[in-house]
Parts: C-alpha cells; sequence; structure tokens
C-alpha cells in the first residue's frame, strides 16, 4: 500500500514556507465567465491580486516527502477500499510517460480525503492560455498541443483506456512549460458526496468540453470514450488558436447552457466554436480541429494518428524544426526564471527592508547604519546631552483598578500620541518601562547646545499632549504626567548582541531620573545645569523652585520650566533699492 499516504506526512510548513508554495501555486482567476466553485480549501490556498488586479486563486499544495505535490480534496464522507480501487490505483500509480502527472498517493482516511499528485507550478493550460504576458507563438503552440496528443495517446493506449474529462483546466504546466494530462481515472474517488447543480452556470461550463454523444446520455460514463476525448481535444485546440476562452464564438453572445442545447441537438449545420482557416497558421489545422470534433464519432481521428498529423503540420508549416522549438520553450522559460528571479528578489528586499526598518525603530538610525554594515559600533562619551525622564503619577494605583488589557490599551494610546509629538523634535526615545519614558537630545548626532531647547519644547508639547489624552475605561480621569529634565555628559554605546539596545551611562542619567521622582504631576522639573543652558535662548520662562535635597547629591536648587515666549514680532526688513 505504498500509494497510502497519512495526513500527517504532509507538510503544510510554517506561515513563511506557506508563502512560498502559494506564489508557486496555480492561479484560477476568479473573473472567468463562470462562477467556478472551488473545491479546495485549506490552509495553503491563498488569494492574491495579480498584475492587473485580478483575484486569482492557488490550488492546494504541500510538502511530501521533501517535494512539492497538489492535493485534491475529496468531498466523500466515506470511501470504500475494494479490490477494483486498489487495482485502478495500482495501474494509475504504475503510469510513467512525460506527459501524464505522476500520481503520488491518496488519503483516504476521514476527514482528510486527497488525491496527491506531482505538481505543475504554471497552473493549468487554461491559466495559461489566460495569461497576456505569456507570449505563445505557433510553434509554441503547435508543440502544447502535441504534449497533449503524446499524453492522451498514452493513456488511450494502457489500460486507462479514456480520460472522460478531458479540458484546459486538466492540462496542467510545468515548470519546463511541458504540459501533462491530469485529473483522469480514480472516479471512485472524485464522485463527490453532494454532486454539482446540474442546472449551474458552472456544471453547463463544464460540459462546453464533452462530445454531443456523450452529453446526450443520461447516465454518462464517468471515464467517457475515447473518440469523446478526442472531441475534447479538439475544443482545447479551439482555445489554443484563438485564446479567447472556452467555445468561444465570435460576435456571437450566448450563455454555456444555450451552447450546451444547441450542441445536443445535433442538428445540421452542427453547433461548434469559431474554426476559420484564416486564424490558424495552416489551413490544415482547421481542418484537423473540425475532424476531431465531427459530429459522429467514427469520422473523428485517434490520438496515435493524430501524434503524426501534428507533427507534420508544425514541419510542414516551416516555422521551425525541434531545435527552435526546444529553444522557444527555453526562451519562454528563462523569461520565467526572470520573473520568478526578480519576484524572489522583490521578496527579499522587502524582508530586508522590515528587518532594517525594525532594526531603526530600535536604534538611532546612525547606529542602525552602522550596525547593517557590519560595523561595530563603539561606546562613545558625550560632553554634553540633555536627558528627559517622565513618569504618570498614581499609575499604579491607576492599574489596580484596571485590567491588564485597560492598561495595555493605555499605554498604547499614551505613547503613540507621545511618538508622534516626539517625532517633532531633534530627540532620540531611549526607552519606555512601563509608564516611565526616556528621551534624549545631542547624540547620537552631537547638536551643540540645542539639545536643551529641543528637550524643552518637547517636554512642553508633551505636557499639553497628555492633557488631551482619554483614559478609555475611565473618560473623567485626568492623566497627570510628571517630567525631569537634566543635562550632562554621558556615555553611549550599543549591548547586547542578541537584542541589541542603545544604551546610555553615566550619573547624568541617574540625575535626569531624580529630576523626574522629585518634580510635581502636570510640571517640568528643570536642573541648574539645563536652566543654565535655557537661559541662552532668551525664551524659556522659569520659575525657582528652589533647593531639593536629592539622594547622592545635596540640595540643589532647582527650577520649573513654564513655557515658551511667543518669537517676537520681527517687522519686515525696508529694502530700498539702491
Ligand atoms: N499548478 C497546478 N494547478 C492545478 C493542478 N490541478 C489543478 N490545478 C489548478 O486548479 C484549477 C482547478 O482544478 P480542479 O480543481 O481540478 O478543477 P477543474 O479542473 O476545473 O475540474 P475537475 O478536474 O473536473 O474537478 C485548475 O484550473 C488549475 O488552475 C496541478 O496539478 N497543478
Ligand atoms: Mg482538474
Amino acid at each position: 500500500m505504498n500509494w497510502k499516504v497519512k495526513w500527517e506526512d504532509i507538510l503544510f510548513g510554517s506561515p513563511g514556507k506557506n508563502k512560498k508554495l502559494e506564489r508557486q501555486g496555480s492561479r484560477m482567476s476568479l473573473n472567468r465567465k463562470n462562477s467556478y466553485n472551488s473545491s479546495c480549501s485549506g490552509d495553503t490556498i491563498a488569494a492574491h491580486l495579480s498584475n492587473d488586479g485580478n483575484r486569482q486563486l492557488f490550488t492546494k499544495t504541500g510538502y511530501y516527502k521533501g517535494a512539492i505535490v497538489a492535493i485534491k480534496l475529496i468531498n466523500k464522507s466515506n470511501i470504500t477500499i475494494h479490490k477494483p480501487l486498489l487495482m485502478e490505483i495500482k495501474r494509475i500509480k504504475d503510469l510513467q510517460n512525460d506527459h501524464i502527472v505522476r500520481f503520488v498517493g491518496s488519503c483516504i482516511d476521514p476527514p482528510h480525503q486527497c488525491i496527491i499528485t506531482e505538481y505543475c507550478p504554471k497552473g493549468s493550460l487554461q491559466d495559461v492560455l489566460e495569461n497576456e504576458e505569456i507570449k505563445l507563438d505557433w510553434m509554441f503552440r503547435y508543440s502544447i498541443m502535441q504534449d497533449i496528443v503524446r499524453g492522451m495517446a498514452y493513456l488511450h493506449s494502457g489500460e486507462v483506456r479514456s480520460h472522460g474529462n478531458l479540458k484546459s483546466t486538466n492540462c496542467v504546466v510545468d515548470s519546463r512549460f511541458v504540459v501533462k494530462i491530469t485529473d483522469f481515472g480514480l472516479h471512485q474517488l472524485r464522485t463527490q458526496d453532494d454532486p454539482m447543480d446540474e442546472e449551474s452556470f458552472a456544471a453547463h461550463q463544464r460540459k462546453l468540453w464533452s462530445a454531443p454523444e456523450l452529453v446526450r446520455m443520461a447516465h454518462r460514463p464517468p471515464e467517457g470514450t475515447q473518440k469523446g476525448d478526442v472531441y475534447s481535444f479538439a475544443i482545447i485546440c479551439q482555445e489554443i488558436v484563438y485564446r479567447n476562452g472556452v467555445f468561444y464564438l465570435q460576435n456571437f453572445d450566448i450563455s454555456p447552457q444555450e451552447i450546451g442545447e444547441k450542441v445536443r441537438n445535433g442538428m445540421k449545420p452542427y453547433f461548434r466554436p469559431t474554426m476559420e482557416a484564416f486564424d490558424c497558421p495552416c489551413d490544415e489545422l482547421a481542418g484537423v480541429i473540425k475532424r476531431c470534433w465531427a459530429e459522429d464519432p467514427v469520422d473523428r481521428p485517434d490520438f496515435q494518428t493524430l501524434k503524426g498529423q501534428i507533427r507534420k503540420l508544425n514541419r510542414d508549416g516551416d516555422k521551425g524544426n525541434i531545435l527552435d522549438n526546444l529553444l522557444s520553450r527555453m526562451e519562454q522559460y528563462a523569461n520565467n526564471l526572470e520573473a520568478l528571479v526578480a519576484e524572489r528578489t522583490s521578496d527579499y528586499l522587502e524582508e530586508k527592508r522590515k528587518a532594517e526598518d525594525l532594526l531603526y525603530n530600535m536604534l538611532p538610525r546612525s547606529v542602525a547604519t552602522q550596525l547593517i554594515r557590519g560595523e561595530s559600533v563603539m561606546a562613545e562619551t558625550y560632553e554634553s546631552v540633555t536627558i528627559y525622564f517622565s513618569d504618570i503619577c498614581g499609575f499604579t494605583a491607576l492599574s489596580a483598578e484596571s485590567t491588564a488589557m485597560q492598561v495595555v490599551d493605555l499605554l498604547n494610546d499614551l505613547y503613540t500620541a507621545f511618538d508622534t509629538v516626539v517625532s517633532r523634535f531633534d530627540v532620540y526615545k531611549v526607552e519606555t518601562i512601563g509608564d516611565a519614558y526616556m528621551v534624549v537630545s545631542g547624540l547620537p548626532m552631537r547638536n551643540g547646545n540645542l539639545h536643551a531647547r529641543e528637550i524643552a519644547r518637547m517636554s512642553i508639547a508633551l505636557l499639553r499632549e497628555t492633557k488631551t489624552i482619554k483614559v478609555r475605561h475611565k473618560p473623567d480621569y485626568k492623566l497627570k504626567l510628571r517630567i525631569g529634565i537634566h543635562s550632562g555628559s554621558v556615555c553611549a554605546g550599543v549591548v547586547g548582541l542578541k537584542m541589541p539596545r542603545y544604551c546610555l551611562f553615566g550619573d547624568t542619567v541617574n540625575t535626569a531620573s531624580r529630576m523626574e521622582s522629585n518634580g510635581e504631576p502636570l510640571k517640568i522639573h528643570v536642573s541648574p545645569f539645563t536652566k543654565t543652558i535655557l537661559d541662552n535662548f532668551g525664551v524659556f520662562q522659569l520659575e525657582l523652585r528652589g533647593g531639593v535635597e536629592m539622594k547622592g547629591k545635596g540640595m540643589i536648587t532647582t527650577y520649573w520650566l513654564l513655557g515658551e515666549n511667543p518669537p517676537e514680532y520681527q517687522p519686515p526688513a525696508n529694502h530700498s533699492i539702491l
């Protein structure tokens, strides 16, 4: 029973891996005329927007024994394994042909029943024909027809005998643009518990590939007939010639249901899709296609005969030889690889950008850039910087009365607002610890004496901002921010390898923190060192607070920052014309 696969043995991978699988997945355009009802569902199916903005779906895929496989879910509550089914599975597993999709195995244990096959990354022939970015010259189109003929001739010559459901969605395209036949045999597994509504648009659409004699049958055999397959092949060839969807009718717009009725009634002239010799590279091709969809199955050639005919047409058309054909496919393959490389490169750049953005958020820009370049960041001494600390008074009591989520929401609201304010100044936010917020100016880029002015302005702005912030779960609660600022020298550098952090060290940091803890709610507590610098600007209103006993420092005289005078009115200069 080497065909039996355990669902657990199929790897659906991490989200990252899935993304990769999905990208390689086959596409089913949802803008097709039919209302296709996807039977695929599951975690590896992804939707995305194609270049032209159409939503597309991918077929379900997974990893099995190290290879990507296509997974087709079976909509059946119960599968009985009996001898004929086992024999059929064996026959299908033994099939070996370049143009037949390899059967990998099947999961039959509910609830995960599926058929697992080789995965052809380019999707179905219908997907390829619909994709305008893929250029198909005539030689290429002949080779697609020839691939199908070869696969079908092989199927018909073996024990499978016939397909019964040949259509452009059941011809899949591998990464080298070789077309392979899929979804044949195993009808017992494929018949669904809740079959599709026979009168639905999708059901009528599916029948467009079916030969008239089969459509007329009340109980048509799921395996169809060999001549029926030839008719389906002709319909596919017409799709290949016109690239306008199945059963394209020039200047004629009727529903699949009406088409079905006209084909079924078998009245002369027999109703078939548009096929003009002048739309083909040679008259004979149109003739071959028309013979394949002859009303009387006896008049249709078999695939063995078609093999020779298509080969001859391609040669007679003098459109090149085997080598040209090969080169053409290789060219398509190379173009495709280029697109793939471009896509992967943009993925890589996107991931790189995300990683760098993260680093830029965690570290000052210049430091992050140095680290990205692989340079080590040496700790540096800065003679003069200004440090800001703030805290929310009564935060512990407020937290005790709130749920953890409410606290998180509050801090999130607060810091989102703070971060916006902070971004307007030449400062660097060092960290937030709970309700404490620490900001510095004057490093890693030195800014002379401006650091005190930047921090003072930012403090005033933050204080103003706090007054506007509403605590969502306590709308009447007034947040009281307590701010302390101090200037002096610090040492700064990156510490840690796993989670590098840019840290400041030195007594200035401690003093700034003490300025905050010795401050008062809704006030900005300024150290005498910062005040001296601020006085140089002549715009800040400072008020003496008095002597404050500070741990380890003794008594120091501190100030309150009340605000900034508006810039004085400057009359416009009187320019005289010399
Ligand atoms: N890449 C890839 N895509 C596939 C494969 N099989 C199916 N698909 C995609 O899935 C789409 C729908 O395939 P199916 O679920 O087999 O549906 P269908 O072929 O329309 O109908 P039935 O075969 O009759 O069930 C196709 O058009 C392809 O886009 C495969 O082996 N590889
Ligand atoms: Mg199919």
